[in-house]
């Protein structure tokens, strides 16, 4: 049964092999409107897919001549519902002048759930039943590329997430074993080994280097998501334009510069966790995107069409108050309460000082095993040192400060004058304005020092303050100073 124009098997053949290769729908379409094209006046292609349970179908549509593929969805026309009912072939054609026909040709039986629609010009005919005939190659061709794309999908979720494990590897030799000896914290473990079997949002809050990062990849670990990737982003650290396309990916040509399709955070962490630090400086108008792909987990890449769906476990920290900044309308309310399902306080060091002893040996042993440096041994008059220390930048800064100390030391000796003399934090004493509560800490560990740690009776720390014992140990309780570092022997 020969065309007019065109000979239906060389057709078949040429769509056959046009078509079996392509990754996704668009490609698909548009390598079918291209042959089709050849052999009749072909003025456009719909390929529709009803959308289960309703009257609404999702449209990847192209015409010929280099004509963009469109992604629609839009309601169905009634012949459409007659001919996906039927499983048979429906021509409707408008005469006059210019005069197109349109068949629409189901795909995959009666009833069917699919169908192309091929809109011709004047004098494009196409018998109906070498139409059925050409459905039926479409269809195979179809659940071709529909396999191609799964497989596609399946190798790159696979090397993506093979990079991120080998980095995450890399990195894990670097992690530190969490030191937690405060009741504080202690109280925050508990919190973090509750919640972490879920797919509960955490938020972390706590000022900068008190560990956020660190509990999260604890979190993570203990999550059944633990053997995938954890995957961080700093949303502080990028330029608004940038942060978009660092949380969800850009296709090529999004924007200049972007000659590579770029997968996002969001698609990275596809079945694991995602940690959005610094969560407080997003700018606004990626927050309401943050917020739909939270809820729906579903995103498009910048400068794309896909949805692309996603599974993600998210942690979220950050180290400014976020309740005044949503009072300030600096943080979408909505969004705030998305992320705030399960928050976790880190206490500052400084709050927390009795666990200095074990921090510092526990760093000290890391830092110097990384600089191949014998580990020095920690006096008893380095820990009173550092107590007396406010720690505005919490354990990055002592780590800091130990390292500069180990290694103006050379590993024989702790050289923590030297290296405190050049941390560039300014010293509370040296800023115009003291903060009272850092006043009333350097107070009393200047004092308990005096008194070797002695709290009570005369040539104690509460005689030497003129203040109750009582009161200084309620003192000590909130600022969170324990007298233990000070004790000697
Ligand atoms: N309890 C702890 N035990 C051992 N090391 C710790 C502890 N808390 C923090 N650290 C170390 O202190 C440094 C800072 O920690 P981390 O990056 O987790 O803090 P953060 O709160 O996420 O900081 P930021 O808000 O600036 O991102 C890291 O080197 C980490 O290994």
């Amino acid at each position: 049964m020969a065309e007019a124009g065109f000979e239906p098997v060389e057709l078949l053949a040429a769509l056959v092999a046009a078509a079996s290769e392509a990754h996704t729908r668009r490609t698909w379409a548009r390598r079918v409107v291209e042959v089709l094209a050849r052999a009749l006046p072909l003025v456009r292609l719909e390929l529709g897919e009803r959308a289960e349970g309703t009257d609404e179908v999702e449209v990847v549509s192209g015409a010929p001549d280099g004509g963009a593929i469109a992604t629609t969805r839009r309601r169905l026309q009634e012949r459409e519902i007659a001919a996906l009912r039927s499983g048979r072939v429906d021509e409707a054609e408008r005469r006059g002048p210019g005069g197109r026909s349109r068949l629409v040709v189901p795909l995959g039986g009666a009833p069917a759930a699919m169908f192309v629609a091929l809109t011709l010009g004047p004098g494009g005919h196409l018998d109906p039943r070498f139409a059925a005939t050409l459905g039926e190659v479409l269809f195979h061709l179809l659940r071709g590329q529909e396999v191609t794309q799964r497989v596609a999908e399946l190798s790159r979720r696979a090397h993506v997430e093979n990079r991120e494990l080998r980095e995450q590897a890399r990195h894990g030799e670097r992690e530190r074993p969490l030191v937690v000896r405060s009741a504080a914290m202690q109280e925050v473990l508990r919190r973090i080994d509750a919640v972490a079997p879920f797919d509960t949002t955490v938020l972390l809050a706590g000022e900068s280097g008190t560990g956020k990062e660190l509990l999260a990849q604890r979190l993570h670990r203990l999550s059944a998501r633990g053997h995938r990737p954890m995957v961080a982003i700093n949303c502080g650290a990028l330029p608004a334009n940038l942060v978009e396309s660092a949380l969800f990916g850009h296709e090529a040509g999004a924007f200049t510069g972007a000659t590579r399709r770029h997968l996002g955070v969001f698609e990275r962490a596809d079945r694991g966790t995602l940690f959005l630090d610094e969560v407080g400086e997003l700018p606004l108008e990626v927050q309401v995107k943050l917020l739909r792909a939270l809820q729906s987990q579903e995103f498009e890449r910048v400068g794309g069409e896909e949805r692309v769906r996603v599974d993600v476990r998210v942690i979220a920290a950050t180290h400014r108050e976020l309740e005044p900044m949503v009072a300030a309308g600096a943080f979408r309310r909505d969004l705030f309460f998305r992320l705030c399902v399960f928050p976790i306080r880190v206490p500052p060091l400084r709050e927390r000082t009795g666990e200095l002893p074990a921090l510092t040996a526990a760093l000290v042993a890391d830092i110097a095993a990384r600089l191949k440096l014998p580990a020095p041994p920690v006096p008893p008059a380095a820990l009173v040192r550092l107590a007396r220390h406010d720690w505005p930048g919490n354990v990055r800064e002592l780590a800091n400060v130990l390292e500069a100390a180990i290694i103006l030391g050379r590993g024989a000796t702790l050289a923590l004058d030297a290296a405190l003399a050049v941390d560039p934090t300014p010293a509370p004493a040296a800023a115009p304005v003291e903060r009272l509560d850092a006043a009333i800490r350097r107070c009393i560990t200047a004092a308990l020092q005096a008194c070797d740690g002695r709290i009570y009776g005369p040539g104690g720390a509460a005689q030497a303050l003129g203040l109750k014992p009582g009161t200084l140990q309620s003192k000590m309780r909130k600022l969170g100073i324990d007298r233990e570092p000070f004790v000697r022997e």
